[in-house]
């Protein structure tokens, strides 16, 4: 093989030198390392060997596609022979030894389109849609395989041209021979290779009948493999889609069964694709199980039958992760590396029709099947939940649906809304944790807004459903709902509430004293995210200088500060609340403090853990005291 380029015009290139006195240029052309353009394709553009076949069966199609654009009644049969050698043979639009000279003897032009990128429509080319190749790289993928290829062919087009045999060789070298007509007696091509001893393997009969399945079961031709013995095995199927059946439930079933043997699982339903636009047809497998939004279902990809990817992840908008595709198309283009899809304008509105499709599936479900929507819901409420952030429609009709958490437990926006005349959002699962049993317990409504989508959800909630309030959950919503203590109560506690706000108030808190249910909890900590930051932000403002702390400064907001509400009706509190010594009440003030914190299940800052530390330890030491105070052994 040659490369092709054309060779800088010495004229045109003195002309262009601008340096006066330069040496004439002298014009090279490049030379191709074949076998490093071999390792290259090998290494890093194909994913596996066995793409050696697609290569084959896909020049095989278009061939027979090009022969009959021409004639449609030419026959359309590849027969792939695995005898520990491999030949494909095919009944396409063959080609002359000038073709040869064209198309197989540079690396990277193709008959399926011009040198210029366009369209040829003389020739082999009608038109580049109708042909999955277009690079002009693809024989190549054989020499990851074996070193030599041979293609033997007789032109449909020019019948009387004589057979024409090329020969090429991996390290770059080709013959060509013609031969007599005897030596291929109807239109076509037949390829051979030789497999390597260290590529046997993908040449064995029953490797190939694998990967012929696998790229070529939707093919839209006839394709056999044959063993040693002449014993044949038919590929192609038709594809369930195009099948006719005798009834709508013979047809799921059958659409059901195909996607068991290619994705082995049993969809919960089916939605059929069909855009006749872009050619495509197949099926959307809605998934039996939740599918993390992160991991991407791998679609099935085929053009013209051909499997160009069984991982194609841009097929679908990225909300619809809860199904899985195989299609049909015949409007997409491949990448060079035939193992994904080319991100051109028909890609992004094939995208974008499938996912009108599914979305349009989901929103007719509520009528035609509401017990399969409850199950689809229990299954994929996130990817639900995605969509419908941003699709007033769907989510006006699937609300009913969504199951979100409460402090009345997994319900409906709307059995909330009719149970609480407001409903408060709490920002963070942490936040909803600690408050939800206490404010439960107050009467108020709070709706965990910490899980991906919900708080955006529920503030939707007024426009889709006018006169309900949504509000977010602010430490003074539940302290007001906190019962407060008679003023004599409040009275005896204050010497120690004046200490504990002393002990709290470096980390911007305030201390108040309430009763409320569970008795069980001595304190609660109000707080939320937005306010730590705010603090934090706060604090580093003070301790910038120069224009960090303008900056900061400038940012800053009122610094809102958290509550520690301790529970009068906790005896442990009712206890520290009349501790005489200032000593012991500090430590109950901060181990008050920390316990509450730790609820809260955030992350401690450095003041504390090191608050904690010292409450533990004053806790322990005045422990062994009182132990060592009543111990008669230790007085004497
Ligand atoms: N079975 C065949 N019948 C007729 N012509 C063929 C056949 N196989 C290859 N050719 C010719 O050889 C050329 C080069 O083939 P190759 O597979 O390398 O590239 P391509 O199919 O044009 O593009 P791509 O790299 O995208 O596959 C083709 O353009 C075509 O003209």
């Amino acid at each position: 093989m040659s490369t092709d380029s054309t060779p800088l015009d010495p004229k045109t290139a003195a002309a262009g030198s601008a340096v006066p006195g330069a040496a004439t240029p002298t014009a090279h052309t490049f030379q191709v390392d074949l076998r490093g353009l071999v390792d290259l394709l090998s290494h890093h553009l194909y994913s596996s060997p066995r793409v050696y076949l697609r290569e084959l069966l896909q020049n095989a199609v278009d061939a027979i596609s090009a022969r009959r654009a021409a004639d449609p009644s030419a026959p359309a049969r590849i027969t792939v022979r695995a005898d520990g050698d491999l030949t494909v043979t095919d009944t396409g639009i063959g080609i002359t030894e000038a073709d040869v000279h064209t198309f197989l003897a540079t690396i990277g032009r193709s008959s399926k389109r011009t040198a210029d990128g366009g369209l040829d429509n003389s020739g082999l080319a009608a038109a580049r849609s109708d042909f999955i190749g277009q690079f002009g790289i693809g024989l190549l993928a054989c020499f990851v395989v074996a070193d030599e290829i041979t293609v033997v062919s007789r032109s449909a087009k020019s019948p009387d041209a004589p057979v024409v045999e090329w020969r090429g060789h991996s390290d770059g070298r080709y013959t060509i021979t013609t031969l007599p007509a005897s030596a291929k007696p109807e239109p076509g091509t037949t390829v051979h290779l030789t497999p390597r001893p260290d590529a046997t393997r993908w040449t064995r009969h029953d490797q190939v009948v694998e990967l012929a399945r696998h790229y070529g079961s939707l093919l839209r031709h006839e394709v056999t493999v044959t063993d040693a013995r002449g014993t044949a095995t038919r590929i192609d199927a038709p594809a369930p889609w195009d099948v006719r059946h005798g009834s709508p439930l013979a047809r799921r079933e059958a659409l059901t069964a195909y996607c068991r043997d290619t994705f082995d699982f049993t969809p919960l339903d089916t939605i059929e694709l069909d855009l006749p636009l872009v050619g495509l047809r197949g099926a959307a497998y809605v998934l039996p199980d939740a599918a993390p939004p992160s991991r991407r279902a791998g679609h099935r990809v085929h053009l013209k039958g051909m499997l160009v990817s069984d991982q194609a992840d841009d097929l679908l908008p990225d909300w619809a992760f809860f199904v899985r595709c195989v299609v049909d198309a015949d409007g997409l283009r491949p990448t060079a590396s035939r193992e994904g899809l080319y991100a051109d304008e028909t890609l992004a509105a094939v995208r974008e029709a499938c996912g009108a499709r599914i979305r349009d599936w989901l929103t007719g479900l509520s009528a035609s099947d509401p017990a399969l929507l409850h199950r689809f819901i229990g299954v994929h409420h996130l990817a639900v939940k995605a969509l419908a952030r941003y699709d007033d429609e769907l989510l006006r009709m699937l609300l009913p649906w969504l199951p979100f958490e409460t402090t009345d437990g997994n319900v409906t926006l709307d059995e909330f809304a009719r149970a609480h005349p407001v409903i408060l959002v709490a920002r963070t699962v942490e936040e909803f944790r600690q408050v939800a049993p206490i404010a439960g317990a107050a009467g108020l409504g709070v709706v965990n807004g910490g899980y991906t989508y919900d708080s955006d959800l529920v503030h939707r909630l007024p426009e889709i459903r006018p006169g309900t309030s949504v509000a977010d959950l602010d430490p003074g919503t539940v302290t007001a709902h906190l019962d407060t203590v008679d003023p004599s109560a409040e009275l005896a506690a204050a010497a120690f509430l004046a200490t504990a706000r002393e002990v709290v108030g470096r980390f911007d808190c305030d201390v108040a004293l309430r009763s409320f249910h569970p008795a069980s909890a001595p304190a609660l900590l109000l707080d939320n995210r937005e306010a730590r930051h705010e603090r934090t932000r706060a604090r580093l403002a003070d301790e910038a200088d120069g224009l960090w702390a303008d900056i900061l400064g400038s940012l800053r907001a009122e610094v809102p500060r958290a509550q520690l509400v301790l529970n009068h009706l906790n005896p442990l509190v009712r206890r520290a609340a009349t501790i005489p010594g200032k000593e012991l009440a500090v430590i109950a003030a901060e181990a008050l403090y920390g316990q509450a914190v730790l609820l809260t299940r955030r992350p401690l800052t450095a003041g504390e853990s090191a608050l904690l530390n010292r409450s533990f330890l004053g806790l322990l030491d005045h422990a062994m005291l009182g132990r060592d105070a009543a111990d008669p052994q230790k007085e004497s």
